[in-house]
C-alpha cells in the first residue's frame, strides 16, 4: 500500500537571497480605463515594464465573483476528484506539474482552451452534479475580459497611432483565436519555516507567449515581476483590478518595441491565493511579425513565423527558458 504523507517541500524551488530585491511598489503603472489619456500611458507602461494595473473596468462584479466561487468549489473538492479531470496535457486539471518538460511549482490548476467544448468533458465526472455551473461562470468571465482585452488593444494602437486600431484586438476576436484559460489555487504552504525556506515558488519566473495577459486575483499577493533593472518587484494584490502582462507575441508585433514581461508567483505560508488569467492568443495561422508602421526604416528583429510554429517550439521549452530567442536574427 502507498502511503502518503507530507509532501516534500524540500524538493520544490525556492528563490535565494530574494530580501536583497527593493520593492518598487508604488512605481507600477496603473490606467484608468475611464480616462481619455491613458492610451499614452498604456503605451509607456507597455514600454517600461510590459505590465499594468487597470482600475475602473467594466467586467461585472457579478461573473467575477460567480466565477470565485465555482473555483473554490473545484479546488475544494477531494484530490482524488480532480484528478479525474487531469492531467493537464496541455488542458485540465494540473497539480505541481507545470507543462510538459519537468516545471514544478506550488500549485494546482485548470487549464482550458477559449474555443473547446472538448474542455468539459474532462471535467463532467468531477463537477458531477451541474458541470453546466462552471461552464456558464467561465463563459460570462471570459467574454467579458476578452472585450476589456479588445479595449485595451485597440487604445494601445491608438497610442501607438496604427491604423486601423483594431490590428491587435482583431486576433483575440476571430473565431479562430487560439486564446486559453487558466485558474490558479497556490495552497498556503505552512511547512515554508520549517523549511527555512521563506520564499517557495508557486510558478517559476517565465513569460507568456501570447499576445496579452488579464490577471485578476484573490487578495493574496504573491505576484512578482522584474524590472529591466534586473530587480524583482511584488504586485500588492488587489481582488478589484486587473492586472496586464506583454506577451512574447506583442513583443514581436512591436519590434521589441514592448518587451514581455518576466513575472513569477511566491507561495504564501498562511493564505491561500486564487488566480484567473485569460492569455489572447491569434489564430494558429497568424503571421506574428513586426507591424510596417512600427518599423521606422528598421529591420525586423525576428524571423519570420507564424503562431502555431511558435506555439509548438514554446511548449518544447521549460518555463524560465527565453523563448523568443530562437526566432531572433543574428543582425
Ligand atoms: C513549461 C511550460 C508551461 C507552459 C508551456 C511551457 O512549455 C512553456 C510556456 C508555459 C506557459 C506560460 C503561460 C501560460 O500559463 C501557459 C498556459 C502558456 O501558454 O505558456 C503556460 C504553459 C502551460 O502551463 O502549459
Ligand atoms: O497565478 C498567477 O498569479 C500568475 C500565473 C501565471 O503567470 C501564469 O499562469 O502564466
Ligand atoms: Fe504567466
Amino acid at each position: 500500500m502507498v502511503v502518503l504523507t507530507k509532501p516534500a517541500i524540500n524538493h520544490f524551488p525556492i528563490v535565494k537571497n530574494s530580501f536583497k530585491s527593493p520593492s518598487y511598489i508604488n512605481d507600477i503603472p496603473v490606467i484608468d480605463l475611464s480616462k481619455p489619456n491613458s492610451k499614452n500611458l498604456i503605451v509607456n507602461a507597455c514600454e517600461e515594464f510590459g505590465f499594468f494595473k487597470v482600475i475602473n473596468h467594466d467586467v461585472p462584479m457579478e461573473f467575477i465573483s460567480k466565477l470565485d466561487s465555482e473555483a473554490v468549489k473545484f479546488f475544494s473538492s477531494s484530490l482524488s476528484e480532480k484528478l479525474k479531470a487531469g492531467p493537464a496535457d496541455p488542458f485540465g486539471y494540473g497539480n505541481k506539474k507545470i507543462g510538459q518538460n519537468g516545471d514544478i511549482g506550488w500549485v494546482e490548476y485548470i487549464l482550458l482552451s477559449t474555443n473547446s467544448e472538448f474542455n468539459y468533458q474532462k471535467f463532467a465526472s468531477v463537477l458531477g452534479v451541474n458541470p453546466e455551473n462552471i461552464r456558464a461562470a467561465v463563459n460570462d468571465y471570459v467574454s467579458s475580459v476578452k472585450k476589456m482585452s479588445c479595449e485595451i488593444l485597440e487604445m494601445l494602437a491608438e497610442g501607438l497611432k496604427i491604423h486601423p486600431t483594431n490590428v491587435f484586438s482583431k486576433l483575440l476576436m476571430d473565431e479562430k483565436s487560439d486564446s486559453v484559460f487558466r485558474l490558479n489555487h497556490y495552497p498556503p504552504c505552512p511547512d515554508i519555516q520549517e523549511f527555512n525556506a521563506q520564499n517557495l515558488i508557486g510558478f517559476g519566473e517565465h513569460t507568456d507567449p501570447q499576445i496579452i495577459s488579464i490577471l485578476r486575483s484573490n487578495n493574496t499577493s504573491g505576484l512578482q515581476i522584474l524590472l529591466k533593472n534586473g530587480h524583482w518587484i511584488s504586485v500588492p494584490s488587489d481582488q478589484n483590478s486587473f492586472f496586464v502582462n506583454v506577451g512574447d507575441s506583442l513583443q514581436v508585433m512591436t519590434n521589441g518595441r514592448f518587451k514581455s514581461v518576466k513575472h513569477r508567483v511566491l507561495t504564501n505560508s498562511v493564505k491561500s491565493r486564487l488566480s484567473m488569467i485569460y492569455f489572447g492568443g491569434p489564430p494558429l495561422s497568424e503571421k506574428i511579425a513586426p507591424l510596417p508602421s512600427l518599423m521606422e526604416g528598421k529591420d525586423s528583429l525576428y524571423k519570420e513565423f507564424t503562431w502555431f510554429e511558435y506555439k509548438k517550439s514554446a511548449y518544447k521549452t521549460r518555463l524560465a527558458d527565453n523563448r523568443l530567442v530562437l526566432f531572433e536574427k543574428s543582425l
